[in-house]
């Protein structure tokens, strides 16, 4: 069965990383652009996340209390056992849990992330080819423009812009489809000039 891709609010919300190895550390360099107030706890941590700023350290080993508060937890150790441990103490307290093992204990998978400004792309396989993941986040880097960040924010303002003149909603829309598709072909946003020519095609049909 395929995951369904909640898109979720992480901005100062508490989560608890249990591991400091190479696996939890790529995970949380994943998270920290999204701005949680991550904690990571293992009695052995990689020095690169050591050096983190943002992210809280407590080189112990995981006791239950930490888990008071958390927003979600990753349980990422090379201690099955305590894995399943954790995603058990999770699921009693209806915690979201991501476990780092095979198995069905997570309660929510880990995905590949392509992430542009406000513009989230997360790959999952279900858990099916991790290998997948990654190698299709690959592909669809390649696809996007570079300055994608800088469109969309352009999009922003073009479509408050749009909110407020008298077309009907299916024509704004056909409008800022037109905007998007001009703005990537230019390779960026375009100007008031170039606009002008494509807002026209939706207005000059108004009564
Ligand atoms: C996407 C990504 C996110 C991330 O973790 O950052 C991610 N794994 C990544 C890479 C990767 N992981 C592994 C390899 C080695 C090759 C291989 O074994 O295939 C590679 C490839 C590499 O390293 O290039 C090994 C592996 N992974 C899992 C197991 C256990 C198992 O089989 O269930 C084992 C065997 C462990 C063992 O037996 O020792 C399990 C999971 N890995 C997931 C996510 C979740 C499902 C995602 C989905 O639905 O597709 C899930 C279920 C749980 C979770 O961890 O959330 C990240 C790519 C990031 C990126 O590049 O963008
Ligand atoms: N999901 C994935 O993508 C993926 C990929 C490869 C491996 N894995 C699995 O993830 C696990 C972690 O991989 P790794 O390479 O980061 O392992 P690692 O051995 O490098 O690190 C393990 C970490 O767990 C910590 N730890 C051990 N006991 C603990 C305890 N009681 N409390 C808190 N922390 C404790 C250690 O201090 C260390 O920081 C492996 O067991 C492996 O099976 C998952």
């Amino acid at each position: 069965m395929a995951y369904f891709p909640f898109f979720i609010d992480l901005d100062q919300k508490p989560g608890l990383v249990v591991g400091g190895g190479p696996v939890a550390a790529r995970k949380i360099r994943t998270l920290l652009p999204y701005g949680p107030r991550l904690t990571v706890c293992a009695p052995s941590v990689l020095p690169e996340l050591e050096a983190l700023p943002g992210l809280a350290v407590r080189k112990e080993p995981f006791s239950p209390d930490l888990l008071e508060g958390a927003f979600f937890v990753i349980a990422a150790t090379d201690d099955r056992e305590l894995n399943r441990r954790i995603a058990g103490l999770c699921r009693a307290r209806n915690l979201p849990v991501n476990v780092a093992d095979p198995g069905t204990e997570s309660t929510f998978l880990f995905p590949s992330v392509v992430q542009r400004g406000p513009m989230t792309i997360g790959i999952s396989t279900g858990g099916t080819s991790p290998t997948a993941a990654h190698v299709l986040k690959e592909q669809i880097e390649g696809l996007l423009p570079g300055n994608l960040e800088e469109i969309l924010l352009w999009m922003d303002g073009m479509r408050e812009e749009l909110k407020g003149s008298p077309l009907p909603q299916p024509k704004r829309s056909a409008c800022l489809s037109r905007l998007f598709a001009a703005a990537l072909q230019a390779g960026g946003p375009l100007s008031r000039e170039e606009i002008q020519p494509l807002l026209s095609l939706e207005t000059e049909e108004l009564p």
